[in-house]
Protein backbone atom coordinates (compact mmCIF):
# COMPACT_ATOMS: atom_id res chain seq x y z
CA UNK A 1 0.00 0.00 0.00
CA UNK A 2 1.19 3.51 -0.71
CA UNK A 3 1.14 6.03 2.10
CA UNK A 4 -1.92 5.54 4.68
CA UNK A 5 -4.40 8.46 4.82
CA UNK A 6 -3.60 10.81 7.39
CA UNK A 7 -6.76 11.19 9.98
CA UNK A 8 -7.47 14.15 12.31
CA UNK A 9 -7.68 11.31 15.10
CA UNK A 10 -5.97 7.47 15.99
CA UNK A 11 -8.48 4.66 14.34
CA UNK A 12 -9.32 1.97 16.08
CA UNK A 13 -11.31 -1.12 14.68
CA UNK A 14 -13.16 -2.70 17.33
CA UNK A 15 -13.03 -6.58 15.51
CA UNK A 16 -12.10 -9.86 15.39
CA UNK A 17 -12.32 -10.40 11.72
CA UNK A 18 -9.44 -10.78 9.80
CA UNK A 19 -11.90 -9.63 6.79
CA UNK A 20 -12.70 -6.45 8.30
CA UNK A 21 -9.01 -5.49 8.85
CA UNK A 22 -7.92 -6.32 5.31
CA UNK A 23 -10.52 -4.53 3.98
CA UNK A 24 -10.15 -1.51 5.67
CA UNK A 25 -6.31 -1.54 5.25
CA UNK A 26 -6.58 -2.29 1.35
CA UNK A 27 -8.87 1.37 1.29
CA UNK A 28 -5.83 3.14 2.32
CA UNK A 29 -6.51 3.62 6.19
CA UNK A 30 -3.90 2.96 9.28
CA UNK A 31 -5.33 1.89 12.36
CA UNK A 32 -4.61 -0.60 15.36
CA UNK A 33 -7.41 -3.08 16.78
CA UNK A 34 -8.77 -3.63 20.05
CA UNK A 35 -11.44 -6.17 19.21
CA UNK A 36 -15.02 -5.64 21.59
CA UNK A 37 -16.77 -8.38 23.34
CA UNK A 38 -20.57 -8.00 23.50
CA UNK A 39 -23.44 -10.01 24.45
CA UNK A 40 -24.46 -10.29 20.76
CA UNK A 41 -27.89 -11.77 21.82
CA UNK A 42 -30.88 -10.27 19.70
CA UNK A 43 -34.05 -8.99 21.62
CA UNK A 44 -37.27 -9.46 19.95
CA UNK A 45 -38.90 -6.78 19.74
CA UNK A 46 -36.12 -5.12 17.22
CA UNK A 47 -36.54 -4.65 13.47
CA UNK A 48 -34.70 -7.20 11.76
CA UNK A 49 -32.88 -4.70 9.38
CA UNK A 50 -31.61 -2.59 12.79
CA UNK A 51 -30.09 -5.70 14.14
CA UNK A 52 -26.64 -4.92 12.76
CA UNK A 53 -26.66 -1.28 13.81
CA UNK A 54 -27.87 -2.20 16.99
CA UNK A 55 -24.81 -4.77 17.68
CA UNK A 56 -22.31 -2.72 15.52
CA UNK A 57 -22.86 0.14 17.82
CA UNK A 58 -22.54 -1.90 20.92
CA UNK A 59 -19.48 -2.88 20.05
CA UNK A 60 -18.25 0.25 19.07
CA UNK A 61 -19.38 2.25 22.39
CA UNK A 62 -17.81 -0.79 24.87
CA UNK A 63 -14.18 1.06 23.65
CA UNK A 64 -15.19 3.93 23.07
CA UNK A 65 -15.83 4.72 26.84
CA UNK A 66 -12.02 4.00 27.68
CA UNK A 67 -10.07 5.61 24.22
CA UNK A 68 -10.51 9.12 24.47
CA UNK A 69 -9.89 11.51 21.17
CA UNK A 70 -9.89 8.40 19.25
CA UNK A 71 -12.10 7.10 16.18
CA UNK A 72 -13.54 3.56 16.92
CA UNK A 73 -15.06 1.65 14.26
CA UNK A 74 -16.88 -1.29 14.55
CA UNK A 75 -19.40 -3.67 12.61
CA UNK A 76 -21.86 -6.44 12.14
CA UNK A 77 -23.00 -8.63 9.79
CA UNK A 78 -26.60 -11.06 9.86
CA UNK A 79 -27.69 -12.84 7.04
CA UNK A 80 -31.25 -13.35 6.37
CA UNK A 81 -33.46 -15.61 4.35
CA UNK A 82 -36.75 -15.75 4.21
CA UNK A 83 -36.85 -13.63 7.26
CA UNK A 84 -34.99 -15.60 9.35
CA UNK A 85 -32.07 -14.33 10.59
CA UNK A 86 -28.46 -16.83 10.07
CA UNK A 87 -25.89 -16.46 12.34
CA UNK A 88 -22.61 -18.47 12.61
CA UNK A 89 -23.30 -22.03 12.42
CA UNK A 90 -22.24 -23.61 15.44
CA UNK A 91 -21.31 -26.97 13.82
CA UNK A 92 -20.20 -28.31 10.18
CA UNK A 93 -23.65 -29.57 10.18
CA UNK A 94 -25.56 -26.30 10.50
CA UNK A 95 -23.64 -25.20 8.29
CA UNK A 96 -24.38 -27.59 5.48
CA UNK A 97 -28.16 -26.75 6.62
CA UNK A 98 -27.46 -23.22 5.95
CA UNK A 99 -25.82 -23.80 2.66
CA UNK A 100 -29.05 -25.65 1.78
CA UNK A 101 -31.60 -23.23 2.55
CA UNK A 102 -29.35 -20.69 1.07
CA UNK A 103 -29.28 -22.98 -2.16
CA UNK A 104 -31.19 -22.12 -5.48
CA UNK A 105 -32.53 -18.64 -4.06
CA UNK A 106 -31.93 -15.01 -3.11
CA UNK A 107 -31.45 -13.70 0.60
CA UNK A 108 -30.24 -10.35 2.08
CA UNK A 109 -27.03 -9.42 3.91
CA UNK A 110 -27.24 -6.18 6.41
CA UNK A 111 -24.14 -4.69 7.34
CA UNK A 112 -23.90 -2.16 10.33
CA UNK A 113 -20.97 -0.21 10.73
CA UNK A 114 -20.65 2.71 14.34
CA UNK A 115 -18.33 4.99 14.23
CA UNK A 116 -17.58 6.62 17.46
CA UNK A 117 -15.40 9.77 17.45
CA UNK A 118 -15.11 13.56 18.70
CA UNK A 119 -17.78 14.37 16.68
CA UNK A 120 -20.40 12.18 18.01
CA UNK A 121 -21.70 8.65 17.08
CA UNK A 122 -22.29 7.64 13.30
CA UNK A 123 -24.48 4.39 12.90
CA UNK A 124 -25.09 2.98 9.52
CA UNK A 125 -26.83 -0.07 7.86
CA UNK A 126 -26.08 -1.33 4.38
CA UNK A 127 -27.58 -4.40 2.22
CA UNK A 128 -27.23 -6.19 -0.42
CA UNK A 129 -28.99 -9.09 -2.23
CA UNK A 130 -27.29 -12.14 -2.80
CA UNK A 131 -28.45 -15.11 -5.44
CA UNK A 132 -26.67 -18.43 -5.13
CA UNK A 133 -27.11 -21.27 -8.04
CA UNK A 134 -28.54 -24.54 -7.20
CA UNK A 135 -25.60 -26.29 -5.25
CA UNK A 136 -24.69 -29.24 -5.48
CA UNK A 137 -24.65 -31.13 -2.27
CA UNK A 138 -20.90 -32.47 -2.98
CA UNK A 139 -20.04 -28.72 -3.47
CA UNK A 140 -21.71 -27.46 -0.11
CA UNK A 141 -19.68 -30.26 1.28
CA UNK A 142 -16.60 -29.74 0.05
CA UNK A 143 -16.93 -26.24 1.25
CA UNK A 144 -17.91 -27.02 4.71
CA UNK A 145 -15.02 -30.01 4.89
CA UNK A 146 -12.57 -27.21 4.53
CA UNK A 147 -13.82 -25.22 7.32
CA UNK A 148 -14.06 -21.62 6.44
CA UNK A 149 -17.73 -21.58 6.97
CA UNK A 150 -17.70 -21.75 10.58
CA UNK A 151 -16.39 -18.42 11.61
CA UNK A 152 -19.15 -16.56 8.98
CA UNK A 153 -22.54 -15.41 9.17
CA UNK A 154 -24.78 -17.72 6.59
CA UNK A 155 -21.82 -20.32 6.43
CA UNK A 156 -20.44 -18.81 3.62
CA UNK A 157 -17.72 -16.00 2.23
CA UNK A 158 -18.65 -14.62 -0.97
CA UNK A 159 -14.90 -14.62 -0.87
CA UNK A 160 -14.46 -18.11 -0.55
CA UNK A 161 -14.88 -20.90 -2.93
CA UNK A 162 -18.67 -20.89 -2.30
CA UNK A 163 -19.27 -17.55 -3.08
CA UNK A 164 -17.00 -17.39 -6.21
CA UNK A 165 -18.47 -20.62 -8.02
CA UNK A 166 -21.95 -20.25 -6.40
CA UNK A 167 -23.48 -16.84 -6.48
CA UNK A 168 -24.85 -16.17 -9.46
CA UNK A 169 -26.15 -12.33 -8.51
CA UNK A 170 -25.09 -9.90 -6.31
CA UNK A 171 -27.44 -6.17 -6.11
CA UNK A 172 -25.43 -4.04 -3.42
CA UNK A 173 -21.45 -4.10 -2.58
CA UNK A 174 -19.24 -7.01 -2.57
CA UNK A 175 -18.14 -5.87 0.59
CA UNK A 176 -21.17 -5.57 2.24
CA UNK A 177 -21.04 -8.93 2.17
CA UNK A 178 -17.77 -9.60 3.27
CA UNK A 179 -18.01 -8.10 6.30
CA UNK A 180 -17.49 -4.06 5.76
CA UNK A 181 -19.50 -1.46 3.29
CA UNK A 182 -16.37 0.26 2.46
CA UNK A 183 -17.69 2.88 0.57
CA UNK A 184 -20.06 3.92 3.70
CA UNK A 185 -17.10 4.05 6.45
CA UNK A 186 -15.10 5.89 4.10
CA UNK A 187 -18.07 8.34 3.96
CA UNK A 188 -18.03 8.60 8.00
CA UNK A 189 -14.64 8.74 8.28
CA UNK A 190 -14.28 11.64 5.53
CA UNK A 191 -14.75 14.26 8.12
CA UNK A 192 -11.57 13.37 9.32
CA UNK A 193 -9.42 12.55 6.40
CA UNK A 194 -7.23 15.50 6.47
CA UNK A 195 -5.64 14.48 3.03
CA UNK A 196 -7.04 16.73 0.07
CA UNK A 197 -7.75 19.52 2.40
CA UNK A 198 -5.64 21.86 0.14
CA UNK A 199 -5.53 20.07 -2.70
CA UNK A 200 -4.03 21.50 -5.48
CA UNK A 201 -3.74 18.26 -7.92
CA UNK A 202 -0.17 18.66 -8.15
CA UNK A 203 1.52 15.80 -10.25
C1 LIG B 1 -21.81 -13.36 4.60
C2 LIG B 1 -20.34 -13.26 4.90
C3 LIG B 1 -19.87 -13.08 6.20
N1 LIG B 1 -18.54 -12.98 6.46
C4 LIG B 1 -18.05 -12.78 7.85
C5 LIG B 1 -17.91 -11.31 8.22
C6 LIG B 1 -17.86 -11.38 9.71
O1 LIG B 1 -16.52 -11.62 10.12
C7 LIG B 1 -18.71 -12.61 10.05
C8 LIG B 1 -20.00 -12.17 10.70
O2 LIG B 1 -19.87 -12.10 12.09
P1 LIG B 1 -19.89 -10.76 12.96
O3 LIG B 1 -20.49 -11.09 14.28
O4 LIG B 1 -20.48 -9.63 12.17
O5 LIG B 1 -18.33 -10.42 13.15
P2 LIG B 1 -17.18 -11.21 13.89
O6 LIG B 1 -17.68 -11.84 15.16
O7 LIG B 1 -16.50 -12.13 12.91
O8 LIG B 1 -16.14 -10.07 14.23
P3 LIG B 1 -16.33 -8.81 15.24
O9 LIG B 1 -17.68 -8.89 15.90
O10 LIG B 1 -15.19 -8.91 16.20
O11 LIG B 1 -16.19 -7.61 14.30
O12 LIG B 1 -18.95 -13.27 8.83
C9 LIG B 1 -17.59 -13.09 5.43
O13 LIG B 1 -16.38 -13.04 5.66
N2 LIG B 1 -18.04 -13.25 4.13
C10 LIG B 1 -19.36 -13.34 3.81
O14 LIG B 1 -19.70 -13.47 2.63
Amino acid sequence: MSTPLSLEYPLVLASNSPRRKEILWQAGFDFTVLPADIDESIDASWKLENVPGILAEKKAEVLASSCNNQLILAADTIVVVDGQILNKPADKQEAIRMLQMLSGKAHEVYTGVSLVGPAGVNTQVDVAKVTFRNLLDWEIERYVKGGSSLDKAGAYGVQDFIGMVGISRLEGSFYTVMGLPIHRVYDMLSPYILDGRQSKLAF
